[in-house]
């Protein structure tokens, strides 16, 4: 029965085995309910199961016309299945679906990965196997599954509900298949993907161009900074320090310690600063400085931003001098036990003048700003610098300077213009390492020997160089010794 002769009827059963039906309205317009899909089919657009002739693209390719003259001839000679065969060998192919979940999937990588020789066999096979596509005997499709057969199953999936689109698509389909295409269903070509491999590495990286060879070389560079930081670092492992200053180091608990050595040793671990506490005493902390100069009170009196207003020169001076963050402030505080009379700060360049304290009335302790990196603009850092500068090379009641360097990071150019400036104008400097209680014992004495060494030929350098930490209180009685040798003989 044609679709035209059913025109008039209202209801048709296929006798489809899951109850699948086609209604045909008065317009012509036919849908057939499989029970999953529905779809609508034009009536002038589809004569005894087969395309209309206006369907037959005009531009379908010789193979695919030759393909579809075959399927109509074929069909014509034939008896041919009763519509609601065709009905029910689709719904067969609905159990096969089920059977193998991935039968409907279309492998395009595998298709698309198919080489152009292989995809046109397969196109010759599809020709071949597309004469025979409604007659595909049911074992076949069951049993074998491989790549060509499923392409080909696919694609006769709804080719009997032509509707207009739907025929548009299996010709294209057709024609692309004929062509060698495996773009199916309107999925887009997949491209080859072309992967680089680096035929020295045994781990086959994939190689992206461009990126990797600038990664590349800058990893050499990094590299070649890592190995000239890394000589810097072997010349300083190199350092052999001398037996006095380890057993200096050793003695005074420089470097890092654990707490419980501290405690074996008999410092009182609650106390700020403990080592600077005379081991196993209990009496009050500030009557455990040694040094008399160093219980009296201190007291601010003065601050400078520009050297005028320096006050007068009164009393013999130490000062203070370093990078930001060095810990300048802190070793006052240390030295006079007197937490909180100076300001300090985590944050580099917190003192911003030159801070004049007195101690007692012998001696005054001057808080110069750091230079270097600081949190502010580097106009006002450089006026900083001349500050200082200023400061330390004309002031005459400046005795001693003691210039704090970081025993992480050691000496930096800028701590060496100062030392340069200090020598042109015969200003006495010690050195003074800070912060000695992050790093390991043999390290810090490495760090003294090394700045000796390299300052051994400077005239106004002040031996030894001294190793403090404000927190652990490591060094500071010994610092304090020498200072108070100043503030007692000084004359002016
Ligand atoms: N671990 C450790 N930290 C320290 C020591 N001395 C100072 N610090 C810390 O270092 C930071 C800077 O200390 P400051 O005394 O403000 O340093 P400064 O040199 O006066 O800094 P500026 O005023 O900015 O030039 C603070 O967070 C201190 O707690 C020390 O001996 N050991
Ligand atoms: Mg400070």
């Amino acid at each position: 029965m044609d679709l035209k002769s059913r025109g008039k009827s209202k209801k048709v059963h296929h006798g489809g085995p899951l109850g699948s039906e086609s209604k045909v309205d008065g317009k012509g317009k036919t849908a057939v309910n499989s029970g999953w899909t529905r779809k609508r089919i034009f009536a002038d657009q589809y004569v005894d199961g087969e395309l209309s002739s206006n369907i037959k693209s005009k531009d379908l390719s010789k193979k695919g016309k030759r393909q579809m003259n075959d399927n109509t001839i074929k069909r014509k000679n034939s008896k041919g299945p009763p519509r609601s065969i065709w009905v029910s060998d689709r719904m067969k192919n609905a159990t096969l679906e089920k059977k193998h979940p991935s039968f409907d999937v279309i492998d395009a990588t595998e298709s698309a990965q198919v080489s152009s020789g292989k995809r046109s066999a397969r196109a010759k096979e599809e020709g071949k196997v597309g004469v025979n596509k409604y007659d595909l005997p049911k074992k076949q499709s069951k049993s074998k599954l491989d790549s060509s057969k499923r392409l080909v199953q696919i694609q006769t999936k709804h080719p009997i509900i032509p509707n207009l689109t739907s025929s548009k698509k299996t010709v294209q389909n057709k024609q692309s298949i004929a062509n060698g295409d495996s773009d199916i269903d309107g999925q887009p070509k997949k491209k080859k993907r072309v992967i680089r491999l680096d035929p020295h590495d045994i781990s086959n990286k994939r190689l992206d161009d461009g990126i990797v060879t600038n990664e590349s070389v800058q990893k050499k560079k990094k590299e070649s900074e890592t190995e000239a930081e890394m000589s810097k670092n072997a010349q300083f492992r190199a350092i052999k320090p001398s037996p006095s200053m380890l057993s200096f180091v050793e003695d005074n608990f420089i470097g890092r310690r654990r707490l419980i050595e501290l405690k074996r040793a008999g410092y009182n671990i609650e106390l700020s600063a403990p080592l600077d506490n005379i081991p196993f005493c209990t009496s009050c902390e500030r009557e455990r400085i040694e040094e008399n100069i160093f219980r009296n009170k201190l007291t601010f009196f003065a601050a400078a931003k520009v050297s005028s207003s320096f006050p007068p020169p009164d009393l013999p001076e130490i000062a203070f001098a370093g990078r930001s963050n060095v810990g300048k402030s802190s070793l006052l505080n240390a030295l006079t036990r007197q937490w909180g009379v100076v300001r300090t700060s985590d944050k580099p360049g917190l003192t911003q003048t030159i801070n004049f304290f007195k101690l007692g009335s012998k001696v005054s302790l001057v808080d110069l700003p750091g230079y270097g990196f600081a949190y502010a603009k580097e106009e006002v850092k450089d006026a900083w610098e001349e500050l200082v500068k200023e400061y330390v090379s004309t002031r005459v009641s400046l005795k001693r300077v003691c210039l704090l360097i970081d025993t992480k990071w050691g000496m930096k150019p800028r701590d060496h213009e100062l030392i340069d400036l200090m020598e042109r104008s015969q200003t006495k400097y010690q050195i003074v390492l800070t912060k000695t209680d992050v790093i390991f014992p043999i390290d810090v004495a490495r760090r003294a020997m090394q700045i000796e060494e390299s300052l051994k030929a400077n005239k106004s350098i002040v031996q030894p160089v001294m190793m403090v930490s404000s927190k652990s209180g490591a060094g500071i009685r010994s610092l304090r010794t020498v200072l108070s040798k100043i503030a007692r003989f000084a004359k002016l």
